[in-house]
């Protein structure tokens, strides 16, 4: 499924050149049709009555969802193909493939290891699968990422605290899951429910990076109360933010970056138009923010095609996309040495196209 954009040769290829950081992209939403129906095949899947049988079929769905929990519904019995180490591996390295093309040099990637635990999947076989696509990516693609375990809010909360304490624990203290995340139905599923489960999992490693989705269907107290209970440094979405001026002031005097995803918000019925996407408002009082793709595969474009989408509502000039990127990389859990060469690379690239 693409979408055309009215944009100049000149721009596409300026938003190409751009080394892009991706902070929102949740690795089973990359699960295309046409990889999700031969995976079905070879694990002996048999897809939830009344799925669509063929690509065209789900496409076609995938064209517009009601809302996010319609979204879900179709991206959790996407999940079921995903059995073995190698389908985690697959997913992940045709990901890299694809955006290795688009610019993209770094990528915090989120996995959802209870949706598939539930079904007798071990958080190994799932990790194992992803991280080695991902130390590929960085020998083969030169793309530097990391991996960020997401809790199902919408899980009963002992399976949430089980699988940070007992299942994952491992990972958290070894430092192989580089960050803490909350995902999935967000409204009827607060921050401050998952409070304890946050400090335990911070007590396990200190250093374990926090993010959390708020703000996309709940209103601005799920990202205030997402910062001050959950300890939170990155907000997932957060576009409802611009709902109190107060909130505002507060992610910009600390920096807090919102990892917006602009595709995803008009798929899931979040805004009408891309005109209301908020961007103008979070310059103005300084919020950093990055551009994202979320579950690509579902939303009808990558990271450059939501740029693309971006350029073509707002018409950023060359140097306010230079301080986007540049501010995306800073905000990036990335080395500082690996944030000085992105953004070298970004400074020599807006330069060219300048002069
Ligand atoms: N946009 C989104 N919001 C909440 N949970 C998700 N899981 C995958 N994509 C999501
Ligand atoms: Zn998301």
């Amino acid at each position: 499924m693409t979408i055309s954009y009215d944009l100049t040769p000149e721009v596409k290829e300026f938003l190409k050149e751009l080394p892009k950081c991706e902070h929102h992209l949740h690795l089973e939403g990359t699960l295309e049709p046409d990889l999700l129906f031969p995976l079905a095949k070879r694990n002996n899947v048999a897809l939830p009555q009344g799925f669509p049988q063929t690509v065209e079929e789900l496409n076609e769905k995938y064209k517009q969802f009601d809302d996010l929990q319609d979204f879900l519904n179709f991206y959790y019995m996407g999940c079921q193909v995903l059995i073995n180490e190698c389908d985690f591996y697959e997913l992940a390295w045709q990901y890299f493939l694809k955006v290795h093309k688009q610019g993209l040099k770094h990528a915090e990637l989120f996995f959802d290891p209870q949706s598939h635990t539930e079904r007798g999947i071990s958080v190994d076989t799932v990790y194992n699968g992803f991280a080695k696509a991902c130390s590929k990516a960085e020998s083969e693609l030169g793309i530097s990422s990391k991996l960020i375990m997401c809790i199902l809010r919408d899980c009963p909360l002992q399976k949430c605290q089980d699988l940070v304490e007992k299942e994952a624990a491992h990972l958290i203290k070894e430092g192989k899951v580089h960050g803490l995340g909350l995902d999935s139905a967000e409204k009827p599923f607060p921050p401050t429910l998952f409070t304890n489960i946050y400090a335990s999992a911070k007590k396990l490693n200190p250093e374990l990076r926090l993010t959390a989705h708020a703000g996309e269907e709940g209103d601005h107290t799920y990202v205030k109360n997402s910062i001050d209970f959950l300890k939170v440094e990155r907000i997932d979405h957060g576009v409802n933010s611009v709902q109190s001026d107060d909130l505002l002031r507060e992610l910009s005097a600390n920096k807090t970056m919102l990892t917006v995803c602009p595709l995803s918000n008009i798929k899931l019925q979040v805004f009408q138009d891309l005109k209301e996407l908020p961007l103008l408002k979070l310059l103005e009082f300084g919020v950093p923010f990055s551009l994202n793709s979320d579950d690509p595969a579902y939303f009808g474009g990558y990271i450059l095609e939501n740029y693309y989408a971006v350029h073509e509502t707002f018409g950023f000039d060359y140097k306010i996309w230079g301080d986007i990127v540049i501010n995306t990389i800073k905000g990036s859990w990335c080395d500082e040495n690996r944030k000085t060469e992105l953004i070298s690379l970004t400074k020599s690239i807006v330069a060219k196209y300048t002069n």
